[in-house]
């Protein structure tokens, strides 16, 4: 499984950018680097995050196996929180057999998840290590709504390290797109949308906004999770192959530079079924806008650490948020309940 680990985040960082070897004290006062991230003993105790890339199939038992290798190498390598992708659970042929293996959160593959998280990990971790928290991106759920609706929910899932559910999101913008030369997606035959964004939840990585996916399209909602406190935004994914070349790496970064956050996303990769394959290239954007980790066209996972003082300070260093004009185009990031 180590051999999934497509970047080791040090060497990645430092190929990426050279001057991240400067240590931080070295670097002039009065004209701070844009990136002042050190690569040094210090940089061991931010906390490590984890990201993982799959091909799920219709077969839940098997991309139940296939996750959990990957959550437990993320364990084994120190990371507190780990990023499943949208659709983790499965990725179905039609939206019938969608419903046909769609459960509701009290079901059996959540209890999986739940001991996954929780007892068999702590176990291996060393004392004092930080517990694993899971995201688990886009879980076909049957709602509350389920019998009256016969349609389900794509709920993202934060799991502590202890298994409990802390928070729930459900996707709010759909996928209903016919884009020529990928086959047309109507997620709204199966799903419905959420009622709601959900306050960003504290982790022991930072503040993680949820979000699913096409969702990364509306920079409206990412501006109202930064303006309720997001230090991360996470958007599990399962990108298309035409979108994906085109747009996934740029509005990911574009989402973490106008935010100044953090972006993590899963992603699902490579052919699913006869019918269906998605992009791949999982990454996590640091809140300059550089890529900090990312996953190629395989599965896999990445790893990256998450610098919350680096975020502070760049948020002091260019402080867009202070410099919006609500009284031009309306405060777009109203305080979400
Ligand atoms: O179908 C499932 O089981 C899970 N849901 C998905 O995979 C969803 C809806 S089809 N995919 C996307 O939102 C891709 C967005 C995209 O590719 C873009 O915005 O370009």
């Amino acid at each position: 499984m180590l051999g999934f680990i497509t970047r080791p985040p040090h060497r990645f960082l430092s190929l990426l950018c050279p001057e991240l070897r400067i240590p931080r004290l070295s670097v002039p006062c009065a004209q701070p680097r844009p990136r002042a991230m050190a690569i040094s003993s210090s940089s061991c105790k931010l906390p490590l995050v984890a990201v993982c890339q799959v091909t799920s199939t219709p077969d839940k038992q098997q991309n139940f196996k296939t996750c959990a290798e990957l959550v437990r190498e993320a364990a084994r390598l120190g990371a507190c929180l780990a990023f499943l992708p949208e659709a983790f659970d499965f990725i179905a042929r039609d939206p019938a057999e969608t419903l046909r293996l769609s459960e509701p959160l009290g079901g059996r593959l959540l209890e999986e998840y739940t001991r996954l998280a929780s007892k068999e990990l702590s176990v291996s971790l060393p004392p004092r290590e930080c517990g694993l928290w899971l995201s688990l991106g886009g879980f076909h759920e049957r709602g509350q709504d389920w019998e009256q609706t016969q349609k389900i929910y794509n709920c993202h899932v934060l799991l502590n390290s202890k298994g409990a559910v802390v928070a729930t999101y459900r996707k709010t913008h759909l996928c209903d797109v016919e884009i020529p030369g990928q086959g047309p997606m109507c997620e709204s035959n199966s799903t419905m949308p959420g009622p709601s964004l959900e306050s960003p939840v504290s982790t022991p990585a930072g503040k993680v906004g949820l979000a699913v996916c096409y969702d990364m399209r509306f920079p409206e909602l990412s501006l109202a999770l930064a303006q309720a406190g997001a230090e991360i935004l996470t958007y599990p994914s399962a990108f298309g192959s035409v979108t994906g070349p085109a747009h996934w790496e740029v509005l990911l970064r574009a989402r973490a530079i106008e935010t100044q956050c953090y972006v993590v996303a899963a992603a699902q990769c490579g052919r699913h079924h006869e019918k269906r394959a998605s992009y791949g290239h999982s990454m996590v954007v640091d809140p300059w806008g550089t890529v900090v980790a990312r996953c190629s066209e395989g599965p896999g996972l990445c790893l990256a650490r998450i610098d919350l003082s680096y975020l502070r300070q760049l948020r002091q260093h260019l402080p867009v948020f202070q410099h919006r004009r609500p009284d031009l185009y309306g405060n777009l990031g109203h305080p979400l309940s």
